[in-house]
């Protein structure tokens, strides 16, 4: 069986809901890129996308948000750089060992102000465990079996994972409010 990520491939180990936030480091044997948090994350979920960052023989990335305004670079910025400048998400990732630190949305967007950012980088413990399993669909396109898709969707059931196609209802549900408010729609429940 294909390794979905190391944090949930043996168990998801719950988070601590007081935690405060911490440090990511990239993987550079020297000169890491440091980056703070001032908070936990929220919405941590597994995505199976082609763009966000994994570490090697996963089949999913774990990124989760936190308000732009809580993220700093506290060493070795200069070696960050933007993967996809066309991308939504600008991910900024280290130029030598190639990890993202944050990915951040300039453009108008319903996540707008907030940054993605992957806590498997940090030493400490007590992040927000993964919630849910999202773009799982999306690994077919990097090239795994559709046959396999049963096993993977299982394999995130028995971890406790609700599994989509996109995002959770909550964050599909931002994406269309934001949508609707852009074209002026007025709601009402009909
Ligand atoms: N099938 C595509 C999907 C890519 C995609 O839309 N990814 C989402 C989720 S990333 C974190 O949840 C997204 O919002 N992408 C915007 C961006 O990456 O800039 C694929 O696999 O590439
Ligand atoms: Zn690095
Ligand atoms: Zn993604």
């Amino acid at each position: 069986m294909p390794s979905i990520h190391p944090l949930i491939d043996n168990g998801i180990t719950k988070g601590d809901p007081n935690f405060p936030g911490g440090t990511l480091h990239c993987r550079c044997p020297s000169d890491q890129v440091v980056v703070g948090l001032k908070s936990n994350v929220a919405h941590n979920h597994a995505c199976g996308c082609s763009k966000c960052w994994k570490p090697a023989g996963a089949l999913f990335s774990i990124v989760g948000v936190v308000p732009r305004d809580n993220l700093s670079v506290q060493a070795n910025e200069s070696k960050l750089a933007i993967v996809d400048s066309s991308a939504i998400i600008q991910r900024h990732a280290c130029i030598n060992c190639g990890v993202h630190m944050f990915g951040r949305i300039e453009k108008p967007h319903a996540f707008h102000g907030l940054d993605f950012v992957h806590v498997e980088l940090s030493d400490q413990k007590g992040w927000q465990e993964p919630q849910f399993a999202g773009f799982v669909s999306s690994i077919i396109e990097q090239g795994f079996d559709p046959k396999g898709m049963d096993e993977i969707r299982s394999k995130f059931k028995s971890a406790g994972l609700d599994t989509f196609d996109a995002l959770s209802p909550p964050l599909m549900d931002l994406i269309a409010t934001f949508t609707a408010q852009k074209a002026g729609v007025k709601f009402s429940n009909l």
